[in-house]
Formats: C-alpha cells, structure tokens, sequence
C-alpha cells in the first residue's frame, strides 16, 4: 500500500480536474498526462508482447485511446477494442487520432497484455453481463492485466462489486487514490496499485496510512511522564494479559493490570492491582496518575462486565473500548459515548460495528457517522481498516498480513492504542500509529503469527519510526 497517499472520491475527483482545467489546463493535455502515464506502465509490464487495449465510451475510454496511440507510435504492437460511441469532447477527439486496427468487443482476440480502460471513476451501476464476460474472459486468457485508474466494475466510492473480473495484476490510480483501491471487493480485485501523479492538486482529509514518527524519551522522561494504562481484566484474562503487555512494548511508561484473576507467569514489570467489585473499580479509577483506561478485552457480557463499563465510563480520563464493551453497548453506543467528556476510542470488527451502528454507504461513509454521532475515534477493524475521527479525518489501511485474522490480535492493537494514547497522542494520530505498528509487527513475525508474537515485534517496528 502507498503510503499517506490522498484519497478521493469521483465527485471530489472531478472537481480537482475542473480546478485544473480552471488553471488553463485543457481536457485534451490532461489526458494526454494520463495517458502517457498508462503507456508508460503499460509498456513496463508488457515487456514487448502484443497488447490488446479496450476503451470504453467516456475519458476512461479516451485515456485508453492515448495510450493506444502512444504505444503504437513507440512501436508496440497494439490492437483496441472501441465499446459505445465515444462522448462528446476529449475522448472522441482521442478516438479520431487512433490510426491502428480496432474490433468490436465481442470479436476481440484475446492477448497476453491487456489494458482495461472500459470505465474508470464514471461507473454508474452493473456492467452488462455480456460486457463482463467478455471482459473476464479476455483478462483470463491474457498474462497480464493492467487497469486504467480503477477495474472495470468496482464502484470507485465503496469498492462495491458492479461486475469486475479477478485476476487484474496493476491498477493505474489517476491523480489520487479512490476508495475502491481499497475497500471491499475492490481491495482483492485491483491487484497492485500504482498511482500516476498528474499535478492535480488534492485536497484530502481521507489518506493511507503513513509510518509514524516516535519519539526517543527524553533525558528526563519518567514511568509517569510516558504515561500510566490500566487494563481492566474480566472473564477472560488472557485478553486483557495482552492488551497489557501490548500497552508495555508499545511504549507506555507504566502499565496496570486491574482485576482478580490468579496471577499466572510474569511479565514482571506489569504491576498488578486487585479489583474485585465495580465500587473497587471506581475507587482505582480515581487514581490521577492513570493517563488511559482500557476496557473490554476478554470482558465478558455479565452484570459484572456492565457495571465495570458503566464505572470506566464515569473515568475523567481517556478511554479505549474493544471487544465484549462494545456488545456490551450495542445500539446504545452513539448514545452512550456521546455523552463522554474525556475522549473515547472505539476499536470494533465489522462485527461489533453492525451491531453498534446502522447507517448506509461505504465503510468510509458509515465509520465516519457513527465517529461523529459518538464523538469518539473509530478504529473499523477488517481487511480494510478505516480510521475515522469525529472532525471528519480518515485513514486507511489495507492489505495487512491476512495472518492477524487470529483470536488475540485485537486485544494487542487496543493496548498499542494506549500506549500511543498516553504519549500524548489525540484523535486520530494514536490510532493511525497503533495501526502502522500492528501492521508492521505482523509482517515482521510472518506467517502462522500468533498475537504474543506481535508484541515480540514491536520494539523492532517502533526503531523503524524514531
Ligand atoms: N478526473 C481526472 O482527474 C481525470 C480523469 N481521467 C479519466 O476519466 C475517467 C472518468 O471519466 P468519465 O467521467 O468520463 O467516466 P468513465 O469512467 O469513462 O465512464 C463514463 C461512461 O460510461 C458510461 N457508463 C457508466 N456506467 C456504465 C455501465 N455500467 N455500462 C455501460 N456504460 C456505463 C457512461 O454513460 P451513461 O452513464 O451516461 O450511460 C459514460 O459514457 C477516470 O476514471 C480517468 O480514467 C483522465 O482522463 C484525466 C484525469
Ligand atoms: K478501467
């Protein structure tokens, strides 16, 4: 995945082009940028076989029919396939320039490059079923696939499936990435995704996520000034055990672990505290040294479990919720966190997340409501990861080790979250930090990880940021 990379809609797409064009650009030298781009990569991977370019009827299609020419004139052996009748404007007058050999869709050959430049961010609804067959049938029998700005049959905005075939090698962002190169069906189907930059200017609130930047302590940097987490412990210990020892290589200064579970093997440093009741509960939370409290992992969804919530709810001081507190909150969550003071982060699977929140559009659209209706930072955990905050900030991470879909690795990230809460981190940054690093700590330990192995590789990728 690029990294801090800007993304954007199609509609905020088209008005960075129109501001663009408002500079004095034309549509015809844009395309030109973009095409040459596409001809470029396209000639990278196409290594000298034969190339079969399909364009569709809008700019997409116009894109494809510069690259068409371009590799043509460099000597290339191209042919194209012209699909509805070229729109209005740039892409008709890139159509009339193509001078090669052109066939209908469905008398098309297939080769072993192909270039998708059938629709791009101007897809409405469901490719045809004639259209996607083909298409899949030719990207099937090429070598390789190389998509101009987004497959054929992904929804730009959600990544939703509208018909486009598996097995595209590269997708060619124009310009900024879409939501589509990242989200749903789109994550799996847009293969590699390279972005051309076509000095479009953007202005995104919505990124990738980047490497965060870590600070050494200080000279004179103590336990309490790199901050205090307390994990709350439950019905499973383990979970809250390692949401502790996450919060402990994470970077936090001095971490408590709060329950009355039989203490089993070390870590030493962890200081212990015993808590038996929601009234002892209170009683530690009052503790002014405590920076973060973490509540729900291995909770359970008990009498017990609620009146520790209700107690770590009251707490003045920042608070991250996973696991069994957000079943536990259920569909009284916007309710609920809204009322908070001090700030809350949620971490919820997409599980957890349905059951909290109803709402429509894409995982972007829906985490960033239920972020502002609970004024808390959501963490939307999955394949693809949305970070939202309640200013309307996102970020996204995608293509993680698909190794962290194991029990524990949640409890790890919520104690990461912590740790980068209580080094000072607010809204969004802590989580986007926590996310890099659990990331990172899961392609450093490799395949068949488990979550301890996580923690092991923290330090490593927290030297990677200082
Ligand atoms: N923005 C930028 O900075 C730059 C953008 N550029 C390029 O422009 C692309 C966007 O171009 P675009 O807006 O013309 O849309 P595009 O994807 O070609 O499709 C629209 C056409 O398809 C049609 N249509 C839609 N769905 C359909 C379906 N299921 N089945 C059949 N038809 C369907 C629709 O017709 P209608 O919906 O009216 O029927 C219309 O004719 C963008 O992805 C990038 O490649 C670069 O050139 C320069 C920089
Ligand atoms: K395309």
């Amino acid at each position: 995945m690029i990294p801090g990379a800007p993304i954007v809609t199609a509609a905020e797409m088209r008005a960075a082009e129109q501001a663009v064009f408002a500079r004095g650009v034309s549509q015809d030298e844009l395309m030109e940028r973009a095409g040459s781009a596409v001809a470029r990569e396209t000639a990278r991977f196409a290594a000298g076989r034969p190339i079969l370019i399909l364009a569709g009827p809008g700019n997409n299609g116009g894109d494809a029919y510069v690259a068409a020419r371009l590799l043509r004139n460099d000597g290339h052996d191209v042919s194209l396939v012209a699909t509805g009748v070229p729109a209005p404007g740039a892409a008709e007058r890139m159509h009339a320039l193509w001078q090669g050999p052109t066939s209908s869709l469905y008398a098309a050959r297939p080769r072993p490059m192909l270039v998708d430049g059938l629709f791009g961010t101007g897809l409405t609804r469901p490719l045809e079923r004639g259209l996607a067959a083909v298409f899949a049938d030719l990207s099937k029998q090429a070598e390789f696939t190389l998509a101009i700005d987004l497959p054929s049959g992904i929804d730009t905005d959600t990544g939703g499936d509208l018909g486009a075939p598996g097995g595209i090698d590269v997708s060619l962002a124009l310009g900024a990435l879409k939501p589509g190169h990242l989200l749903d069906a789109g994550l799996a189907r847009c293969g590699t995704v390279l972005l051309a930059d076509l000095d479009i200017p953007v202005d995104a609130r919505w990124r990738t996520i980047a490497r965060p930047s870590i600070e050494t302590p200080s000279a004179h940097s103590h336990k309490y000034s790199r901050g205090l987490v307390a994990v709350i412990e439950g019905a499973m210990p383990g979970a809250a055990r390692l949401a502790a020892r996450a919060a402990m290589a994470g970077g936090a200064g001095y971490v408590v672990l709060a329950g009355d579970r039989p203490w089993g093997e070390g870590p030493d440093a962890l200081v212990r505290r015993e808590v038996r009741s929601a009234e002892d509960l209170a009683e530690f939370l009052a503790w002014d040294r405590i920076d973060a409290v973490v509540l729900g992992p291995g909770l359970g969804r008990d009498r017990r479990a609620e009146a520790f919530l209700s107690v770590a709810f009251a707490a003045p001081c920042p608070l991250i919720l996973d696991g069994d507190a957000l079943t536990l909150l259920g569909t009284g969550a916007a309710r609920w966190l809204g009322t908070r003071d001090a700030p809350t982060w949620i971490t919820p699977h997409s599980g957890e997340f349905d059951r909290m929140f109803a709402g429509a559009g894409s995982k972007i659209d829906r985490t960033l409501a239920a972020a502002a209706e609970t004024r808390a930072t959501i963490v939307h955990k999955g394949a693809d990861t949305v970070i939202a905050s309640p200013k309307g900030d996102v970020r996204l991470l995608a293509g993680a080790s698909p190794w962290l879909s194991t029990a524990g690795t949640g409890d790890v990230l919520a104690g990461l979250l912590a740790a980068q809460v209580v080094q000072g981190g607010k809204g969004i940054v802590p989580a986007e930090a926590a996310a890099w690093l659990h990331a990172r700590a899961a392609q450093l330990a490799g395949p068949a990880l488990i979550a301890d192995d996580l923690i092991a590789q923290l330090p490593k990728a927290i030297s990677e940021c200082l």
